[in-house]
């Protein structure tokens, strides 16, 4: 798969009343077509500044982006606060304004606009206007805006945070559709347990990446659970996890490594069924 977002070397910082504070720092990372990546981190760490500095947002103080030709204006961003990017009157009018500015064909706009709405359930909310939505709701719109766009790579910056489970599991569903059309996902989240749902984990720390790998390494490279990245970096690991680890201690499982529920539930069947 060819690279399609490099970063090398890269520092950002901020002048600030204190002096210049750096929030990313001498940061290298490659991401490549058609994987599913997401990005972890406690609050202030420099989730949000990485994704703004990937989709062009951000300028970089130090080192070098590199964006590959085929995807130069094919990144979009689905931010963490919606109304930063709500902008038409109506549903329909918001999608349609994204679709006008990039000069989609205008007798494609409806179908492109439509489409996306029905991806995230907001079709028989088209005529609304945009204030009557709730917090929720407004994040499926810009998420509607982003997949009519038809973007390569889509990073969704804490996009689940004000969903209810039915829509975020309904949101995660979405993301897998689009990795399955090769589509390429930076998935921003403070919740672990989504991070089962990607290939790739990147962890982040006072602007640093302190883990670039599995999620299967990254909470089960070692066998004692206090001596795994997750915890070392101070994450707590989500509850199917810590239950997979005492399973795996106990022997009830061998050598799986479940993240998700629905995978530990798998496991432990098939344990079962060995009996
Ligand atoms: N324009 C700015 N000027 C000065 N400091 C900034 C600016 N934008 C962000 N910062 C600082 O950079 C740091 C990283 O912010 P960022 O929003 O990237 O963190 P984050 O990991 O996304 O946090 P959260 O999980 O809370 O959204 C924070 O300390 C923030 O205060």
């Amino acid at each position: 798969m060819q690279e399609l977002l490099v970063l090398h070397h890269v520092t950002v910082a901020y002048t600030t009343m204190d002096g210049i504070k750096p929030v990313i720092r001498d940061l290298s990372l490659k991401i490549k077509e058609g994987e599913a990546i997401a990005l972890i981190g406690q609050n202030g760490c420099g989730k949000s500044t990485l994704a703004h500095i990937l989709s062009g947002l951000t300028p970089i103080s130090r080192g070098t982006l590199k964006i590959n030709p085929s995807i130069q204006n094919n990144i979009q961003i689905v931010f963490q606060n919606p109304d930063a990017q709500i902008i038409g009157d109506t549903v329909y009018e918001d999608v349609c304004f994204g679709l006008e500015n990039y000069c989609v064909d205008p007798k494609d706009i409806p179908i492109r606009a439509l489409r996306a709405l029905s991806a995230v359930g907001l079709r028989s909310a088209a005529n609304r206007p945009v204030e009557f939505l709730s917090g929720g709701q407004k994040q499926l719109l810009c998420i509607a805006d982003a997949l009519a766009l038809d973007a390569q790579v889509i990073i969704f910056d804490e996009v689940t945070a004000m969903l209810d489970p039915l829509s975020r599991k309904a949101i995660l569903q979405m993301v897998n559709h689009l990795l399955n059309r090769g589509k390429t996902v930076l998935w921003i989240t403070q919740l672990l347990e989504e991070v089962g749902h990607f290939a790739r984990v990147l962890a982040l720390q006072s602007g640093e990446l302190v883990f670039d790998g599995t999620p299967e390494d990254f909470f089960f490279s070692d066998h004692i659970p206090e001596n795994t990245p997750c915890s070392k970096l101070g994450f707590v690991p989500p509850f199917s996890v810590q239950l997979a680890h005492q399973l795996l201690q106990l022997g009830v499982l061998s050598d799986e490594r479940p993240i998700l529920m629905t995978a530990l539930k798998d496991a432990v069947e098939k344990q079962c069924q060995s009996i």
